[in-house]
């Protein structure tokens, strides 16, 4: 196959407000068809603004959304709370709040991993469990991208391991593009095709290899991936340039350029 990737959505320039405060500045994005691109940055850093905005459920105040037309998303939660005094199957809540058919539930749940968990009570499912059901919700309308906002948040190393594996299994079966919001770096690091840093705008970017390669990334985080659940934490100070060119630099977080800001980025490996 040739030619140039379809283009799913493209940022320009963004500015979000929310309440009194600028939460996202200038940041320019985009993706493309069968893309796998994580976003990392600190609490507080505008990820889950960014993949609102990339929804369309926030509007930003300047700047420009482009999205391919009638593109499908599949959108999984950070979190959804679900009363667990409320009897619900899983099958009956793949049909909320659209009805779904026996037919495109069964295949969403195979999909994800769960075929057998239909009949299964919510209330009842591991955590684990339970973000491969959100999964398999995002996946009924067949999407184009999918969107995982920290999906793995609660789980244990194996299960969060595990779910990524199944994300990279869904994105080869279904050609879906896929954008993540992510702590684990060890763990998506090795699914990504390029890497985002997010504090309030884009801070560098670039291929995971090349952010894995950087002198800093390795003596921080080593240059092992299995079994370590890496936090991140990313601290900075800096001006912008007036031209924004520092939000195209093509570097990661652990990035050797001479830029016009300095990072601090502080790992812990945890053996959970
Ligand atoms: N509705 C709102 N009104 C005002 N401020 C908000 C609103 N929603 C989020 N914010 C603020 O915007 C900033 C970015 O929040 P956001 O949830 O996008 O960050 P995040 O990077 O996803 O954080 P985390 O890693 O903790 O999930 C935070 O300072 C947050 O307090």
């Amino acid at each position: 196959m040739s030619g140039t990737p379809k283009r799913l959505v493209t940022l320009e320039h963004i500015d979000v407000t929310l309440g009194h405060a600028q939460v996202l500045s200038h940041v320019d994005f985009h993706i493309d068809a069968g893309e796998i691109v994580t976003i990392v940055g600190p609490n507080g850093s505008g990820k889950t603004t960014l993949l609102r905005s990339i929804l369309g459920a926030l509007t930003p105040s300047a700047g420009r959304i482009t999205r391919a037309p009638g593109l499908r998303i599949g959108y999984v939660p950070q979190k959804l709370h679900i009363d667990p005094t409320l009897p619900l199957t899983v099958r009956r809540f793949l049909s909320l709040p659209r009805r779904v058919s026996d037919t495109d539930a069964a295949q969403a749940l195979e999909q994800a991993g769960v075929a057998a968990l239909s009949g299964r009570q919510i209330s009842g499912l591991s955590g684990g469990q339970f973000q491969r059901v959100l999964l398999a919700r995002a996946l009924l309308t067949d999407p184009e991208l999918l969107i995982l906002d920290e999906a793995t948040q609660g789980l244990d190393q194996p299960g969060s391991a595990a779910f990524y594996q199944k994300i990279e299994e869904v994105r080869r079966d279904l050609g879906c593009a896929v954008l993540m919001v992510s702590h684990e770096l060890h763990v998506v690091m090795a699914a990504s095709d390029r890497v985002i840093c997010l504090n309030g705008h884009v801070c560098c970017h670039g291929a995971p290899e090349h952010v894995a390669s950087a002198p800093e990334y390795r003596a921080l985080f080593g240059s092992g991936t299995h079994g370590a659940l890496a936090l991140y934490r990313h601290d900075h100070n800096h001006r912008h340039e007036e031209d924004g060119a520092e939000a195209q630099d093509d570097c990661g977080p652990g990035c050797t350029h001479d830029h016009t800001h300095t990072h601090t980025h502080v790992a812990k490996e945890s053996a959970q």
